[in-house]
């Protein structure tokens, strides 16, 4: 689906929207004069016109009358606020893309006073380098087409699938959140390199590569990654030594709590 004569808004410039801005300007999925941003922090706004040659508006109102696809972008607790702000103006040509979590399709449909197609995402940060991870669920005006566009914008700034929304929290809390856990755990790998002797700036490439390339290995082969760990793990070698050191730690249990917290959090946000 092209989506080349549609001019998409950014209700929320902040970190998201940046990632999400920066990804499709680098894929040339619009041209800058087609993007807009509306956000009421003057810095934010100079820096996305800077960086990306974007639109900026101040007024959430004169972003919904320039888009013909609109990305809500702003925390969850505000959005109420917003739609209340511009709901007259939204008409259901439009296609409303929510990225906020928790924030259920129904809720929002709720808030604005036709029957405006909306479509929820949840994506992730690395969308800032085409390297983002999507998952889409339409709500009950929002057509194919609706949908199809949605997975245009979100398949330009890394992968995207469609999935039923009673999932979307869950996704929440793998992907969505997943990049912070995956910071964590390479803040923690290139510690340790530096604990063991290595210089900061090596420690950190050895870490960020080598998940680059076990996460690459996982996708391109399809194999189990039990099957991958195993052919990494000489019997009586190093890494049977330190992931019986990680199995000690309970590092499975802690990263299915995180995923579980955070998706816990997400039902929370949308129980409002
Ligand atoms: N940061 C992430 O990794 C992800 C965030 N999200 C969702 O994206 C949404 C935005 O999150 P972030 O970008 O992280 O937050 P952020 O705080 O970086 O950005 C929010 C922006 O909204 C602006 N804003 C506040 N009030 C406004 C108003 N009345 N009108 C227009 N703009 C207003 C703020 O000035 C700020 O620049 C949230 O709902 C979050 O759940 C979803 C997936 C991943
Ligand atoms: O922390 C949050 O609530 C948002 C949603 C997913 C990533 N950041």
């Amino acid at each position: 689906m092209k989506i080349t004569g549609s001019k998409l808004g950014f209700l929320g410039g902040g970190a998201m929207a940046e990632a999400l801005i920066a990804g499709i300007v680098k894929q040339e999925l619009l041209p800058c004069s087609q993007i807009a941003a509306s956000d009421p922090n003057q810095a934010r706004l100079s820096c996305l016109q800077k960086k990306y040659s974007v639109v900026v508006l101040k007024d959430n109102r004169e972003l919904v009358n320039f888009s013909d696809i609109i990305i809500l972008a702003v925390k969850p607790f505000v959005v109420d606020k917003i739609l209340s702000e511009v709901k007259d103006i939204f008409k259901p040509g439009k296609l409303l893309i929510s990225i906020a979590a928790g924030l259920k399709t129904a809720y929002l449909e709720e808030l604005l006073d036709a029957p405006v197609p909306v479509v929820r995402v949840m994506p992730n940060t690395p969308a800032l380098i085409g390297s983002g991870m999507s998952a889409v669920a339409a709500g009950k005006y929002a057509d194919e087409i609706a949908s199809e566009k949605t997975l245009a914008i979100f398949k330009a700034v890394g992968k995207a699938v469609m999935l039923a929304e009673n999932l979307l929290d869950i996704v929440t809390g793998l992907s969505g959140s997943g990049p912070a856990y995956m910071y964590l755990i390479l803040e923690a790998l290139s510690d340790a390199g530096v604990r063991m002797g290595l210089p900061r700036d090596t420690a950190t490439l050895l870490s960020a590569q080598t998940m680059i390339g076990a996460a690459g290995m996982l996708i391109e082969t399809g194999e189990h990654a039990a099957v991958l760990k195993e052919r990494v793990t000489t019997p009586g070698g190093t890494t049977a030594a330190g992931l019986f050191a990680l199995e000690e730690a309970g590092v499975r249990t802690a990263l299915m709590k995180a995923v579980e917290a955070a998706t816990v959090r997400s039902r929370e946000l949308s129980g409002r």
